[in-house]
């Protein structure tokens, strides 16, 4: 490359005033003037021979060129006619033998070697330096953060939630059942161990399986929590898809949302979503994956396949028994199918668990356990007492009974936190309503028919007519009448009672209301959820079947009305589970009108006098609910019989204190230590608080903003608007043409849903820094700074040199090794010198030219020093990050053969992943290269 040739016609050149111009072609030539073209803008311009501020570009042997038609070659010989370079060498797609004329290079070449760009004077503000290497010490210390993909949700920080997702998200190819308690955040949970794991690269392929009822409310959390945009795949989608017939569907997306119903009704569709890889598969609502061992239902066999052909499984399910413990079990079964074999096998294990719980009791209290405490915990666990630190300490005392419970139990694979631990739950009343039954309801009281005793209006002889003679009704009209404005959320057993309910209210109130149930498409549900939660124009009242109990957030309400009461005490719990949320503010309010009695006389009595279930959470009620059901059944069947009534109650009763006692004790107790994250999470919790309260995100995409011409613009509140502006140095992809509102605060963005939240998560910020570093902008740049303390006219060299290597997202190299700016910075006398500038004005363009030409043998010696100084200390990068990746992964190797020994839900897998992973890193990061990145030169002007 040379500067100085007289101007030939086709010769290429660069402008060093306008570099955005591109390549530049001479078109004519006079005796005083060149005109140059500039085929990438479309532009022309025409210089004074003399002082035109323009550089010949001429490339060397060896290098690489790309031609107008976008192929590329290897420069072997160079030939010159007519004032015009011809490139020989080799194509690379081709590997033909080709030459190439200098005016049929691509108008697009940009020098990118900051040394080139120096030499041929294309410098930019300096300020871009400062942007260059911020951009890079931000994307190291993030890429090596504790809070990756935890801390950038859209959430407030709740610790069990963050515990959950910390220890489950790092973990490689997770295989757990999410099972809190109804509404304390299973789905924030899965949100954020998927995220954790999209960024860490430990998941590529993710699909996520729920109920129709639920596609949208996960479309929606995923996008408005953690920005992932999952796709929902559907007849229509997949059938659009589908084409040839030879492609698969199901591998056009990687992020994948399907109903399960959908699913299970199509035997192609389930082979083809077989057929596409996954890394990681989310089910939600599990428990309805009903499993015996002679008949595994159709979803069951469907999740059963994928699971055993996908690393991750998350299984969520609030109520883990609703189905039975035989299908609890087999939930299990599908995340480790080889340790959980048998049922029987299964139960041994289990009855241990009080045995644990009763062990670690004394821990969990405020004094040093004593010395019979301490016999019964070594012979219970002598292998992980040994090791038990000086137990007068609380530290240590917590500490066992995490290593006791990681040990021993499924408190690995099965996170369980119960409302009776979290605070900010509101309280839940309830208000029965006693009505008289109506006389054409007499025959369902004592005809012998569980249904008609429980849901009279679906009699044949009435399902006409029951509207104008259920009390229930006029009940509703004029409860509605009494709490307008108020919203209510009403939960019946079934879809026609719901639009049967909707059509009186239509016809005699012409209040706005607006029913959900199963016999509508999920958009019209969705719509109508819609409608109902609008807080203006919205509807009073939704009427729901029962798959509008499960899954959906209704919180913005505190009336819950159920219409009729579900069987099973898990399903009345999801039924009021649905207000009772996080986010909840009020008390709930549970209306429950009933007719006096009769079977719903005798459920309503059950559920709260024998256990209670409407005002608390009731965990034990499915296991009463194994032992009573024939008593309850007869209860029901026979509601004038007080004495069954009576016995049922009370039975209830002691049951349920006993079960709630071994629950205590028991596995509950355990899971619960476990799942809360107590004594584990606070740190993290520091970390992203100490990150919430930083300036440093704001401070730095301001200033990136401002350099690539993205307008900002306060908008109060702690909000800002962005918008492109026409000066932009390239398209910003993510930023709203119309411009997007953002805010940097957790606090704004967990209230105004419409502001997104920036953070280091978040895909704007990635793809801002991208823009910077995958630019040429910055690359070479002359600074003033103005220091009186320091001689006029001294200079410095700062070099920034990028130590990276390469490698599959799935061995994490970020971990370790993400790409780690290096700064050398060297004074005139070609010193290494351990200085911070403060960078006044841009140097003028004569300046620049002066300073280059007079500079150019130091500035090039320099560069060479700096190239060697940046050797020496990628060097030691390097062997501090294969010595950190050693320690920390064999360390995890270690802990997880240690768990192996005494807890068989470690699989080999998860240790074989990261011995290769070990393996694999080690060459990587030997193979990694330092790239000469920026350089600046800085010249002292006070
Ligand atoms: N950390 C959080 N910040 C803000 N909102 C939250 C948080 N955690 C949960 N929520 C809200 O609380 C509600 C319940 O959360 P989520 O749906 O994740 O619970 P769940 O355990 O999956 O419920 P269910 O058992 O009913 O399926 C949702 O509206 C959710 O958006």
């Amino acid at each position: 490359m040379s500067s100085g040739n007289p101007f030939s016609i086709g010769q290429r050149w660069l402008s060093n005033s306008e570099t955005e111009l591109g390549l530049g072609a001479v078109i004519s030539v006079d005796f005083r003037s060149v005109e140059l073209f500039f085929p990438a803008t479309g532009e022309a311009r025409m210089y004074t021979k003399q002082d035109a501020p323009l550089t010949r570009l001429v490339f060397d042997i060896g290098e690489t060129v790309k031609s107008q038609d976008g192929w590329q070659m290897t420069i072997s010989e160079i030939e010159e006619s007519q004032g015009v370079c011809i490139y020989f060498g080799i194509r690379e797609d081709t590997k033909a033998q080709v030459r190439l004329s200098e005016t049929l290079l691509d108008h697009h070449i940009r020098l990118n070697q900051p040394e080139r760009r120096l030499f041929s004077e294309q410098l930019d503000h300096p300020k871009w330096f400062d942007l260059r290497l911020n951009a890079l010490n931000h994307q190291y210390d993030y890429l090596r953060s504790s809070t990756l993909g935890l801390a950038g949700a859209r959430i407030s920080l709740i610790p069990h939630q963050l515990h959950i997702a910390s220890e489950v998200g790092s973990r490689h190819a997770p295989r757990v059942l999410l099972a809190d308690e109804v509404g304390l955040g299973k789905t924030i949970e899965a949100a954020l161990i998927i995220h954790q794991q999209l960024r860490t690269g430990r998941a590529q392929r993710v699909l996520i399986l729920v109920p129709d009822s639920l596609v949208h409310q996960w479309l929606v959390e995923m996008l408005r929590r953690i920005n992932l945009p999952f796709a929902i795949f559907d007849e229509s989608r997949c059938e659009a898809l589908d084409d040839d017939g030879e492609t698969n569907p199901f591998d056009n997306d990687q992020l994948v949302l399907c109903s399960i119903d959908f699913l299970s009704q199509s035997e192609k569709r389930q082979q083809q979503i077989q057929a596409a890889s996954w890394d990681l598969m989310v089910v939600d609502e599990a428990h309805h994956l009903a499993w015996s061992a002679d008949a595994p239902s159709a979803e069951y066999t469907l999740v059963e396949a994928l699971a055993n052909e996908t690393p991750g499984v998350l299984l969520l399910t609030a109520t883990p028994d609703q189905l039975g413990h035989e299908s609890h079990f087999a939930r299990l079964r599908l995340l480790d199918p080889a340790r959980f074999h048998s049922y029987e096998a299964f139960l041994t294990e289990e009855s241990r668990y009080s045995q644990l719980a009763d062990a670690v009791a004394p821990l969990l209290s405020d004094t040093t356990p004593d010395e019979k405490q301490r016999t019964k915990l070594t012979d219970f666990a002598p292998d992980v007492m040994e090791n038990a630190g000086n137990l007068a300490q609380p530290e240590a005392r917590r500490e066992l009974v995490h290593q006791l419970i990681d040990c021993h139990g499924t408190g690995r694979m099965l996170f369980r936190n119960r409302r009776a631990n979290i605070e900010g739950f509101p309280d839940r009343v309830l208000l029965g309503y006693q009505l008289e039954l109506p006389e054409v309801y007499e025959s369902a009281v004592t005809g012998g028919d569980l249904t008609h005793a429980l849901y009279p209006e679906r009699m044949p002889s009435v399902v006409n007519s029951w509207m104008d003679e259920d009390p229930r009704v006029g009940w509703l009209l004029d409860f509605m009448q009494s709490v307008k404005p108020e919203k209510i959320l009403l939960i019946c057993a079934s879809a026609r009672t719901a639009q049967e309910l909707g059509e009186v209210i239509r016809t005699q109130t012409g209040v706005r209301h607006s029913v959900f149930h199963e016999g509508m498409t999920i958009v019209e549900r969705d719509k109508a959820a819609h409608y109902f939660s609008d807080e203006e124009d919205g509807a009073q009242i939704l009427l729901c079947s029962e798959i509008g109990s499960e899954g959906r957030n209704f919180q913005f309400a505190h009336h819950l009305v159920l219409f009729d009461l579900p069987v099973t005490p898990d399903l009345l719990e999801q039924r009021i589970g649905r207000l009772d949320r996080i986010g909840q503010t009020q008390t709930v309010e549970i209306h429950v009108p009933y007719l006096k009695n009769t079977a719903q006389h005798v459920l309503v009595d059950w559920y709260h006098e024998g256990l209670n279930a409407f005002e608390k959470t009731c965990p034990t009620g499915s296991g009463v609910f194994d032992d009573v059901k024939t008593l309850l059944i007869g209860a029901c069947l026979h509601p004038h019989d007080l004495h069954t009534r009576d016995e049922l109650i009370n039975l209830s009763t002691t049951l349920n204190s006993q079960l709630v006692a071994q629950l205590e004790a028991g596995r509950d107790r355990l899971l619960e230590l476990n799942a809360s994250g107590e004594g584990r999470v606070e740190q993290l919790l520091e970390d992203i608080i100490l990150l919430d309260n930083s300036q440093d995100l704001s401070r730095f995409m301001g200033r990136l903003f401002d350099a690539i011409g993205v307008q900002q613009e306060e908008k109060g509140s702690d909000c800002f608007i962005l918008m492109p502006t026409e000066s932009m140095v390239s398209q910003l992809p993510g930023l709203d043409p119309e411009g997007m509102t953002v805010t940097y605060k957790r606090r704004v963005a967990t209230t105004l849903e419409n502001v997104q939240f920036l953070s280091w998560d978040h895909p704007l910020v990635h793809t801002a820094i991208d823009l910077v570093l995958s630019d040429v902008h910055g690359k070479s740049s002359i600074g003033f700074i103005a220091d009186p303390d320091l001689p006029k006219g001294a200079y410095w060299l700062e070099a920034l040199f990028v130590l990276d290597a390469n490698a599959p997202k799935a061995l994490q190299l970020g971990r370790f090794l993400p790409q780690t700016p290096l700064r050398i910075c060297l004074d005139a006398q070609g010193n290494q010198v351990d200085l911070t500038f403060e960078i006044k004005r841009k140097v003028n363009r004569k300046i620049s030219h002066q300073l280059i030409k007079a500079l150019q043998q130091p500035l090039t010696l320099a560069i060479e020093s700096s190239r060697k100084l940046a050797h020496q200390q990628a060097n030691q990068k390097l062997h501090d990050a294969l010595q950190d990746m050693h320690k920390t992964l064999n360390s995890e190797i270690q802990r997880l053969v240690d768990l192996q020994k005494r807890n068989p839900s470690v699989r080999d897998s998860e240790i074989e992943f990261i011995e290769n992973q070990m393996n694999a890193l080690d060459k990587v990061i030997q193979g990694a290269d330092v790239q000469f990145d920026a350089l600046r030169l800085v010249v002292n002007n006070p």
